[in-house]
């Protein structure tokens, strides 16, 4: 009898042992999936965001997979995500239209199948024993679609409960909405609204940026201003609507001539600034004059009274990297774009319709 009871207990000691082993690893399990939803909450950017769900979620998870489904039916995401240069072995696919994940109501868990939405195919599902997929939404619309897969059976059984994954997705869904907005905003404060390019506010951020990225690549960097001529009588003979139209226009053809990475800007009403990092003073020469001839040799079309031609004054100047090294990038930055200015007036008092390149342009051409 004795003996028994020492078996017995033997056996309780054992399970309860046992069950206070799996209380902690829940509770440590609850504790990073806390502290990663905090650092989700925190984080502001998509680089942030994505590489907490992409990254961090996979490893501090000991998962074999975690992909990721946005929709972008605004058409604006995949441009907040390119603005970032992410890593391209992420698993992250955009799509257009959300109606296949509309079906997906609720977390699903258990081993992949034929009904798992046919958008997953990039993220290697086959090689999964179990994967949950977990529906993110705004309200009852879908945005995306979180998957977290593992090679082990058990991991996401059908019988599993949903609580902490639900609670994950509901997280995550305000997060990307968060980031989304918060980049929306930032757009706005940044962007002309009637031609789409950038304003006065984002060129005057970047041309400090520029002046320090020179200096540490020690490459010249180029400023042109370009103001459309005699732009009153367009505005006097045509209309404020037919101006604006004319302005538009204009902005999209001198577009067509940068590199990604040159920035064209509305500095004010019909004047734009372009910086172009990295060029030699003939490549200045030639781009400058391939936008002035485009618009002379490019006449906007009008919906209803035909075709206004226009045409631009250019003034151009040219950093080299050494000139005025050391000093502070805010006198840099003043010189050029003065130097730039000058320019442009020469061009619209020598007669319009021409580029002129200021004179420290073409002291720089002997260094
Ligand atoms: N439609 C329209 N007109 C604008 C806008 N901003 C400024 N303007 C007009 O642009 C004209 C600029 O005129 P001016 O600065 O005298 O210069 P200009 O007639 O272009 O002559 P030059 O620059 O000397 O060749 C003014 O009539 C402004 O009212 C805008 O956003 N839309």
């Amino acid at each position: 009898m004795e003996r028994h009871l020492a078996t017995e207990k033997q056996w309780l000691r054992t399970r309860l042992e046992s069950l206070i082993d799996a209380a902690r690893e829940t509770e440590q399990k609850l504790n990073r999936l806390a502290a990663l939803e905090l650092r989700l909450l925190e984080a502001h950017e998509f680089p942030a965001v994505l590489g907490i769900l992409l990254e961090d979620l996979k490893t501090g998870f000991d998962l074999d997979q975690v992909a990721l489904v946005l929709c972008d039916d605004q058409n604006d995401l995949q441009t907040a995500l390119e603005s970032h240069s992410l890593p391209e072995h992420w698993p992250l696919r955009l799509i257009a239209d959300p109606a296949p994940l509309r079906p997906l109501r609720e977390p699903t868990l258990g081993s992949p199948g034929d009904d798992d939405p046919h958008v997953l195919d990039f993220c290697g599902m086959k090689k999964l024993s179990s994967r949950a997929l977990l529906p993110l939404r705004r309200g009852t619309d879908p945005i995306g679609l979180l998957v977290l897969g593992s090679c082990r059976a058990e991991r996401y059984s059908t019988d599993q409960d949903t609580y902490l994954l639900k609670r994950l997705a509901a997280v995550v869904s305000v997060c990307l909405q968060n980031t989304l907005s918060a980049w929306r905003l930032r757009e706005i404060g940044v962007t002309d609204p009637l031609t789409g390019m950038r304003n006065r506010r984002f060129f005057d951020q970047r041309l400090q940026d520029e002046i320090l990225r020179m200096e540490r690549e020690g490459h010249a960097l180029a400023c042109l201003f370009v103001d459309i001529d005699h732009f009153k009588r367009v505005n006097d003979d045509h209309g404020h609507a037919t101006g604006d139209h004319v302005i538009t226009a204009v902005a999209q053809r001198l577009a067509h001539h940068l590199r990604r990475f040159d920035l064209l800007a509305r500095y004010g009403g019909e004047e734009f600034v372009i910086l172009l990092p990295a060029l030699e003073p003939a490549e200045i020469h030639a781009v400058a004059e391939r936008m002035r001839h485009q618009v002379e040799a490019t006449p906007v079309p009008m919906d209803q009274e035909g075709e206004i031609h226009v045409t631009v004054s250019i003034g151009a100047a040219r950093l080299p990297p050494r000139l005025l090294k050391g000093k502070p990038p805010e006198q840099r930055a003043r010189a050029l774009l003065n130097a730039a200015d000058q320019a442009l007036l020469q061009a619209k008092e020598s007669g319009r319709n021409r580029l002129v390149i200021s004179q420290e342009f073409r002291d720089a051409r002997l260094t």
